[in-house]
C-alpha cells in the first residue's frame, strides 16, 4: 500500500504552548481520511506544517515519500503533490476567478490542463463568476473557488480544512459529492470538519485530536463499535412537560414539544427494563426504536475526557 502522507512524532510550539504534541499517523493512498478535533485541537496547525504555511517544530512529514522540510525551497517535490484548501482564502483579491485559476498551476511548475479546468469549473458551477474579482464573490462561491484552486494542478493529495464551513445545505451536498468523485478518480483526501455526520459518511478512517494529542485513530466503523452505547428513541402519546429526575443517568433529551424522548443506553442496560421503568414513571409510550453509536458519540466520549478515554480502552491507535 502506498503511503500518501506520513507524519512521525510531529510537534509545534507557539511560545510556551505545545499545540501539536508528538503526533504520528499515516494516510494511505486512495483513502478519504478525517482529521477531527474540537476548536483549538491543532488541526489547522498540522495542515499548515504539511502545506508550508508554518514551520515544522520537530518531527517528520513525508508526502508520497517526499520530505517536507523546514526550508520551503527544499520541500518542492512534496508540495507539488499537494492541493490545499485553507479555512481562509489565500489569493490576490483583485484577480478574477479565471485569472487566478489560469495562473495557479504555474506555481507548481505545471501547465494548465484546459479539459481539467473546464471540468472543475462546470462541476463547481463557477461559469457565471469566472470574470468576477475574487473579493466580489459570496461566501459559498468563494469556497467553491477555493476548492477549484486547490485542485487545478491535479494534486495527488488534497487537503481540505473545513471545506463546508458556512456553506448552505444544498451546496454542502454537491461539494461532498464532487470530493467523492475526485477521490474515486484517484486523489487521496485528508479533511477536517466539525460536521461529524459528514465525516462519518465521507471518511474511511479518522484521527481525533485533543489539545494537540492523538486520542483515536481507526476505521470510522471500528471506532463506533468500540463505544458500548446505543440511543433509545421513545415517542410519547402525551407530551412530557419536565424530565423526571430518575432518568438523569440516561442523559435524556426531550424534543418535538415533549413528545420525543432520547436516552443514552450503555451496553449493559436492558431496553425492556428501561421501558418498564418509563411506564412506571407514568410515561405514555406510543413507539420506540434504538440506534447504534454515531461518530459524534465517539467524538464526545474521547474529547470530553482524554484520561478516561485512555483508561477505558476506547483509544485505538493503529
Ligand atoms: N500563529 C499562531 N500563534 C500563536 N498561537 C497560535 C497560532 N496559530 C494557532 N495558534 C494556537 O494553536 C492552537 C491550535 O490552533 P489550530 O488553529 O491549529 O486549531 P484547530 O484544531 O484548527 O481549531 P479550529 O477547529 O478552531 O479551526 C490554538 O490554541 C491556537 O490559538
Amino acid at each position: 500500500m502506498t503511503v500518501a502522507l506520513d507524519i512521525v512524532d510531529l510537534c509545534k510550539h507557539f511560545g510556551s504552548q505545545l499545540v501539536v504534541d508528538h503526533l504520528s499517523f499515516r494516510v494511505e493512498a486512495g483513502e478519504i481520511f478525517g482529521l477531527l478535533g474540537p476548536n483549538g485541537a491543532g488541526k489547522s496547525t498540522t495542515i499548515n506544517m504539511i502545506a508550508g504555511g508554518c514551520r515544522i517544530g520537530s518531527g517528520a512529514i513525508h508526502v508520497f515519500g517526499q520530505p517536507v522540510l523546514r526550508s520551503a525551497s527544499r520541500s518542492r517535490a512534496a508540495r507539488c503533490q499537494l492541493g490545499v484548501m485553507h479555512q481562509e482564502l489565500i489569493a490576490d483579491p483583485f484577480f478574477t476567478i479565471h485569472q487566478a485559476l489560469q495562473l495557479q498551476p504555474g506555481f507548481y511548475g505545471t501547465q494548465l490542463d484546459p479539459h481539467w479546468y473546464a471540468h472543475i469549473v462546470e462541476r463547481l458551477a463557477l461559469t457565471p463568476y469566472l470574470h468576477k474579482p475574487v473579493n466580489h464573490l459570496s461566501g459559498g462561491t468563494k469556497r467553491r473557488f477555493m476548492l477549484a484552486k486547490a485542485l487545478i494542478h491535479k494534486p495527488a493529495l488534497l487537503i481540505l480544512d473545513e471545506p463546508s464551513a458556512g456553506v448552505d445545505l444544498e451546496l454542502r451536498h454537491s461539494l461532498w459529492q464532487f470530493i467523492r468523485d475526485v477521490n474515486r478518480s484517484g486523489t487521496t483526501v485528508l479533511l477536517t470538519t466539525h460536521y461529524l455526520e459528514e465525516a462519518e459518511q465521507m471518511c474511511q478512517r479518522v484521527a481525533i485530536l485533543k489539545q494537540g494529542r492523538l486520542v483515536a485513530l481507526d476505521a470510522t466503523e471500528r471506532l463506533k463499535q468500540q463505544i458500548q452505547q446505543r440511543q433509545l428513541h421513545v415517542r410519547l402519546s402525551r407530551p412530557l412537560r419536565a424530565i423526571p429526575s430518575a432518568l438523569m443517568p440516561w442523559q435524556p433529551q426531550l424534543s418535538s414539544g415533549g413528545r420525543a424522548l432520547q436516552l443514552r443506553l450503555p451496553a449493559e442496560t436492558s431496553v425492556c427494563l428501561l421501558l418498564t421503568q418509563l411506564q412506571q414513571l407514568g410515561l405514555d409510550i406510543s413507539d420506540f426504536d434504538t440506534s447504534g453509536p454515531s461518530l459524534e458519540d465517539v467524538f464526545l466520549h474521547l474529547t470530553r475526557d482524554v484520561a478516561s478515554a485512555k483508561t477505558t480502552g476506547v483509544l485505538h491507535v493503529q
